[in-house]
């Protein structure tokens, strides 16, 4: 048994305290987080001593703002002309690995530097100091009375871990009167604890399961990669279930024995919950938690924490990709192919391709993880760039799913339903089995278009080029592009009809109203982003599913990813052709990526799993390849279709959107910037065109296509290109976008 002891948080003046060398300069470069590419220098006052690195504050205009010293001065400034840097700030420095590493995000992705230094500061503040608060732990006394909840909380604190009463109460998804009523029962005892930092303390070999075969010899190969230092790229295909997270668990585990940090990616927050408490239970302690939601105190935490060495690892979103480590040891992207990685906002950045950048300036190999890899991946891998390791088999001896394809066209369901005669009877078996099942449809929502019936008109966005979704448990009409959202209308507003608006189309909702009539005993649940809001609401609804509080989930890709639910047997897929009726290149690897990872939630459990997919095309390469569980055969082709149409990762793209307020702005000044595009320049140029989305929030949107052989550096290119177009008006936005992942 752990007992809770009192120790001290981290110390930010220890460690600016550390001898600091003299600079030759007397003047430095600050670069400061805000949306400017140059950085600015200043002069230094004789008692300020602020290397590279050193976080300072300095005068901008009326203001006194933080930055970050970026190297000395730029000598041609007139000494007169500067301004004096203010004071030095209580914070450590930001490293020459990082800083080396904003500057590259920032050349790759042509977004401004400080908007970069921007995500690589956001958690920069003292954390203040730290006061006791309490805690409970488990005293080793059984209750009273036993209930599920109260054996769930006991196993939760069975790790002798102190958490706080909502922690604890979270981590076991009970309401916190279940808390109060074991400390009266005392099998829980409060105690006073200082936070230690976050993630400190943990232990390489805690809870070392015993690997396969399989899973050791890539093992041993990642623990040789992470004691090297050599900054390797490996990629970790194996199928769903087959103890991925458990090999990479085993490479951060070195990473802890040598000292160094490690930095778990995910794509999305909904995903978070799994892998931390899996890391918990490994090395007896919490991670760093990094995305969104995390609190601002929490955040200053992490952030001094990974600064100082004491946070050994991190699991985190896109963003935590910037934390100032010490010293990174291993990096893991976990759900390689997932588009979550990318950022659509400036900067623009796939975090998956920076990752491979940071872990080569850091020295710490990369980890792409993956059941179903993104075609670059693989061609990085057959190409011998990155270093490639198989699990085929599921862990266990446990087999993967039987996939059945059924036709549409000759098993329809009845009108105005969506659930064939064939997956209704396989749910309804799978349910009086006393198994779990999974009906997937990846789409929010009651359904996608309204219209009347009487006149023919449809509800759209005034904003944007789309139709709105009814969504009928907010009884609301909704874009999902720009967020506008009106209530559902008694009556159309074009011809004043009632009674006469139809619902088009299935949305998950729907999905759950079929469901509900045709499976009245079933406890039902319905997972989708627009329903279940906040990450504490997620982690609660995917531990019914795994408990088996519920027989049949209906969900969107919330519930694709990364879960285990041991009881879960059957996935039925609404509408398996969803997705591939798109002009986007990656349609096709990106359907089967969704559609073999929700199929692989099936049979992870004892007993063996089915998918049922819906499709109106069983031929179709991206149903054969599920139907025979033939990978390998599917990415052939693709990576066929895609070399020879000279796209990712054979050519390289990148995109411009030309955005304004009137329709002709946009289309004029997008003609000009092609006007302007060299003619010696290798690489082509395609448009403008009207992009898919139009008008999207209120802006008329025209796209340039730029694509060029792989050995071209395009963001070189595009800078030289746009330093000499015509400026832009100031009503024209340029949305730039290198490597798009979104054709939209
Ligand atoms: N060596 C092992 N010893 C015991 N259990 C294991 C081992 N390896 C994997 N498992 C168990 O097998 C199941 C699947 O493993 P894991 O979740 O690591 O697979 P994965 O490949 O990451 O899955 P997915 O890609 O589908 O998310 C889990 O319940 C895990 O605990
Ligand atoms: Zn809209």
């Amino acid at each position: 048994m752990w007992i809770a002891i009192v120790t001290v948080g981290s110390d930010f003046l220890r460690l600016s305290a550390a001898p600091d060398l003299p600079m030759p300069a007397e003047s430095v470069e600050v670069l400061l987080p805000v949306a400017l590419d140059r950085s600015f220098t200043y002069s230094l006052p004789e008692d300020i001593i602020a290397p590279p690195g050193s976080f300072v504050e300095v005068p901008l205009g009326p203001r006194a703002v933080a930055g970050v010293v970026w190297g000395p001065g730029d000598p041609e400034v007139p000494a007169g002309k500067l301004k004096a840097v203010r004071q030095k700030l209580e914070l450590p420095p930001l490293g020459d690995e990082l800083r080396a590493f904003v500057d590259w995000v920032a050349r790759y992705t042509l977004a401004p530097r400080g908007m970069v230094l921007r995500i690589a500061v956001r958690g920069a503040r003292n954390p203040g100091d730290e006061t006791p608060r309490s805690a409970v732990i488990a005293t080793g006394s059984a209750p009273g009375r036993a209930t599920p909840a109260r054996t769930r909380v006991l196993a939760t604190a069975s790790d002798g871990v102190p958490r706080s009463k909502s922690d604890l109460a979270r981590a076991a998804a009970v309401s916190p009167g279940v808390i109060d009523g074991l400390v009266a029962d005392g099998a829980l005892r409060i105690v006073e604890v200082i936070a230690e930092p976050i993630g400190s303390g943990l232990q390489p070999d805690l809870g070392r399961p015993e690997l396969s075969e399989a899973q050791a010899d890539i093992a041993a190969l990642l623990q040789a990669a992470v004691r090297d230092r050599t900054g390797s790229t490996h990629l970790v295909e194996g199928v769903t279930g087959s103890g991925k997270t458990e090999v990479y668990l085993e490479a951060v585990a070195e990473a802890l024995r040598t000292g160094r940090q490690a930095l778990i990616l995910l794509p999305e927050i909904a995903l978070t919950q799994a892998v931390l408490d899996r890391v918990t239970r490994r090395f007896g302690g919490a991670p760093g938690e990094w995305h969104s939601t995390v609190s601002a105190k929490r955040r200053a935490r992490i952030w001094t924490g990974t600064a100082s060495g004491e946070t050994r690892i991190v699991v985190g979103a896109r963003s935590a990709l910037f934390l100032p480590f010490r010293d990174l040891g291993i990096i893991v992207v976990d759900e390689e192919h997932d588009a979550g990685f990318k950022q659509e906002d400036v900067p623009v950045y796939h975090a998956r391709d920076m990752a491979v950048v940071r872990g080569k300036l850091a020295e710490a190999p990369v980890v792409l993880v993956s059941a179903t890899p993104s075609l670059e991946s693989r061609v990085n891998a057959d190409a011998g760039r990155y270093r490639h390791h198989l699990l085929p088999e599921r862990f266990g001896g446990r087999t993967m799913p039987e996939i059945e394809l059924l036709d549409l066209r000759a098993d329809p369901p009845p009108p105005g339903r969506w659930i064939a005669p064939r997956l209704e009877e396989q749910v309804r078996d799978t349910l009086a089995r006393g198994e779990q099942a999974l009906l997937f449809l990846n789409r929010r929502g009651f359904a996608p278009l309204t219209l009347c019936r009487a006149c023919g008109h449809r509800f759209a966005c005034p904003n944007c080029s789309a139709w709105l979704v009814e969504h009928r448990f907010r009884r609301q009409l909704a874009c999902h592009h720009c967020g506008h959202h009106e209530p559902v209308p008694p009556a159309c507003p074009k011809c004043s009809t009632t009674d006469k608006l139809a619902a088009v189309g299935p949305g998950v909702e729907r999905i759950r109203d079929e469901a509900a009539a045709l499976f009245p005993e079933a406890r039902l649940a319905v997972l989708s982003s627009d329903l279940v809001i906040g990450a504490d609401s997620i982690r609660a609804e995917l531990k019914a599913v795994e408990d088996h509080a519920v027989d049949l989930v209906i969900g969107t890709q919330l519930v694709t990813k990364g879960h285990n639910f041991p009881h879960l047997t059957l996935v039925g897929v609404v509408d398996g052709d969803l997705g591939l009726g798109t002009s986007d290149p990656r349609a096709a690897e990106r359907t089967f990526q969704l559609l073999e990872q929700v199929t692989g939630r099936a049979g992870r459990g004892a007993i063996a799993g089915r998918g049922i997919v819906q499709t109106t095309d069983p031929l179709h390469p991206v149903m054969q390849a599920l139907k025979n569980h033939d990978a390998a055969a599917f990415y052939a082709a693709e990576i066929d279709a895609r070399a020879d149409a000279m796209l990712p990762p054979f050519g390289r793209l990148a995109s411009l959107v030309v955005s304004a307020p009137v329709r002709n702005d946009a289309e004029a000044y997008a003609r000009a910037l092609a006007q302007s595009f060299p003619a010696s320049a290798p690489a082509r140029l395609l448009g403008p065109a009207e992009a898919p989305i139009s008008l999207l929030r209120g802006r008329h949107r025209f796209r340039l296509l730029l694509r060029a052989d792989r050995t071209v550096d395009v963001p070189g290119l595009i800078r030289a290109w746009l330093a000499e177009a015509p400026r832009a008006p100031a009503s024209i936005g340029l949305h730039t976008d290198v490597d798009p992942v979104s054709f939209l």
